[in-house]
Order: structure tokens, then sequence, then C-alpha cells
């Protein structure tokens, strides 16, 4: 079974003072554009860089998810260290995907530059970074999207398939 890691962090999500918005966001894209089996392994934690780190090393180590999707916690602020944890648990960043995202989010809003969302890997596991704005879900997840699958492929992780009509992705042709 294809497993992938949703994390939430946000000191109010995980508080319980809002709605998990962007987690469940994740999902629902993933939902529509994959086919065939998948499993999402979910988790709400607030912003601490210990708890973050262990948790992205537990979904990709012992839950083997191929793919693992953070939201929140990249802009500036002295408690956003999603970027920092992401950096200390992969063995080889992905600066293309912070630069692509960026790149799309700034055609919304002038403080897109102000996410240091990046992407890396953990052996065989693609960790990702997406702000927790609800609406950077979508603009960010599914301008990435296209490369996922061949960098899955890569590393050694399972085939994704997609639904061409709603997500199309590309692999080289070898
Ligand atoms: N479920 C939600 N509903 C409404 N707005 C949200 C939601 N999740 C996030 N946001 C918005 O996105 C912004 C950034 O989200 P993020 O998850 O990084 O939270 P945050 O501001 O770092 O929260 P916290 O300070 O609690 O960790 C928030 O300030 C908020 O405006
Ligand atoms: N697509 C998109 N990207 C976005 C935003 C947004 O609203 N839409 N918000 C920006 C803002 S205001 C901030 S502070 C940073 C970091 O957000 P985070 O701390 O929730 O990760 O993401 C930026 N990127």
């Amino acid at each position: 079974m294809i497993r992938i890691g949703i994390i939430n962090v946000s000191d109010r999500a995980s508080a319980g003072v809002y709605e998990d918005i962007p987690g469940k966001a994740v999902v629902s894209y993933l939902t529509d554009w994959l086919i065939g089996d998948w499993e999402p392994v979910y988790r709400i934690i607030p912003d601490e860089q210990d708890q973050l780190e262990a948790t992205m090393i537990e979904l990709a180590d012992t839950e083997g998810c191929c793919l693992v999707v953070t939201t929140g916690g990249t802009g500036p602020a002295l408690r956003d260290v999603t970027p920092e944890a992401t950096e200390a648990v992969c063995q080889k960043m992905l600066p293309g995907f912070g630069e692509l995202m960026r790149q799309e989010s700034l055609k919304y809003v002038p403080t897109a530059i102000l996410s240091r969302q990046t992407a890396g890997i953990r052996n065989q596991t693609l960790l990702l970074n997406l702000p927790g704005k609800p609406t950077a879900i979508g603009q960010c997840l599914s301008v990435v999207f296209p490369a996922i699958p061949y960098c899955i492929d890569l590393i050694g992780g399972p085939f994704l398939t997609t639904d061409e009509a709603k997500m199309k992705v590309f692999r080289p042709k070898s």
C-alpha cells in the first residue's frame, strides 16, 4: 500500500483553536489526483523543531511514507522552524521545489517571498513543505506535483499514477 504522510505544523491547529483545513486540503487534492490505493498517515503537531523532526523521521522510516507533506511554519516568525527541521532530517535538499512554489505564489501575494518552504530527500522519502494558508495548499502543491512521481521513482519508491485529466505528471523517456 502506498503511504503518504501529512503533517500540519501549527501551534493553533494542534491546540484545537482552528480546524486543520490545510492538512485536509492536502488529502483532498491527493485523493482527486491519484489513481489506485493509497493511505494517508496524519499528524497535527505544534511548531516545535524536535517534535517535527521526530515526526518526519517516524513517517519516513517507521511508517514507510514515500512522500511527507508538511503545512505551515515556513515563514520568518520566531516559531517558524519547518524548513530547519526538514534540512536536519534530509540527506539531500531539492531547492527547485521551493523556488517554483514561491514563483507561483507571487502571482497571488507579494508576501510569497516570506515563505522559506523547501523539499528534500531522506532515504526513500521525499519531504515537501507547504505554507499554512489554506489557499496556498492547492496553489503550491499543483505546481510541483508534476515532478513528484518521477522524483519518487528515482529514490526507489512506489510508482505513483495519476488521473491525467486532473493532474498530468512528467516522466522523462528512458
Ligand atoms: N485552519 C485554518 N483556518 C483559517 N486560517 C488558517 C488555518 N490554518 C492556517 N490559517 C492561516 O494561515 C496562517 C499560517 O498558518 P500556519 O499553519 O503557519 O499557522 P501559524 O500562523 O504559524 O499558526 P500558529 O501560530 O498557531 O502555529 C495563519 O496565520 C492563518 O491566518
Ligand atoms: N500561495 C501562497 N503562498 C504564500 C502565502 C499565501 O497566502 N499563498 N502566504 C505567504 C505568507 S504571508 C507567509 S508568512 C509565508 C509563510 O507561511 P507559513 O508560516 O504559514 O508557512 O507563506 C507565504 N506564501
